[in-house]
């Protein structure tokens, strides 16, 4: 995928561009930058969910979102959680969830699972959806250290056996440097790529 930005703003205010950024399968990069510099930003027009800019999206890959809350649906178990909105079967639905440590809790709701075990659903129906690039935003904030560090290793772990490329949105160099994605830096108002 290519995004060339020319102009975001919300209202008349300018938050982003001009930038380029192009992310191939297999390619990694973290996006990282101060509160309210205009990450998630930059991550919803990748996503294509926000299509009010100045620019071009080149996105014909196929794209999965992680979110930081992991958005669930909230009267269905763990499989049909994968499997609904992702379209696969049952079956591949368990062994997603069996990939991400979570064989047993297959009949458990949301409300039933911890934050962490919520986040590996999501993580795990992400990757269900068999993306070219994963888009993910803060997805290991306001977890514990250890949680954190199991997620980040999985998160990896699953990327290099689907080759999936990566496009991380953090505050965090840590994760960045854990996920072996290339950083990237948004400064400026409007903020732009630095140069890394
Ligand atoms: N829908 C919106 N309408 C108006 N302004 C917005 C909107 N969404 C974001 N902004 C503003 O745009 C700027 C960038 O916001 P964004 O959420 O992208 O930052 P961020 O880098 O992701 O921050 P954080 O790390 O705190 O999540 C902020 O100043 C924010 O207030």
């Amino acid at each position: 995928m290519r995004l060339d930005l020319d102009a975001k703003s919300f209202g008349t205010r300018p938050v982003l561009g001009p930038l380029t950024l192009s992310v191939a399968r297999g390619e990694r990069v973290a996006i990282l930058g101060p509160s309210g510099i205009g990450k998630s930003t930059l991550l919803r027009i990748l996503a294509g969910l926000d299509a009010e800019y100045r620019g071009r999206l080149d996105g014909a890959d196929r794209l999965a979102v992680v979110f930081q809350e992991p958005v669930l649906l909230p009267w269905r178990d763990a499989v049909a959680n994968i499997a609904i909105p992702t379209g696969c079967d049952a079956a591949t639905a368990r062994d997603w969830l069996a990939q991400v440590g979570l064989a047993g809790h297959e009949a458990k709701v949301p409300r039933q699972l911890s934050l962490g075990q919520q986040r590996r659903l999501a993580l795990a129906r992400a990757f269900a959806a068999g993306p070219d690039i994963l888009l993910m935003d803060e997805p290991f904030a306001s977890l514990d250290a250890e949680t954190a560090a199991r997620m980040l290793a999985l998160t990896d772990a699953l990327l290099a056996r689907t080759g999936a490329g990566l496009v991380l949105v953090t505050h965090d160099p840590r994760e960045a440097e854990a996920l072996h994605a290339r950083p990237l830096h948004l400064a400026g108002q409007p903020a732009r790529l630095q140069n890394d």
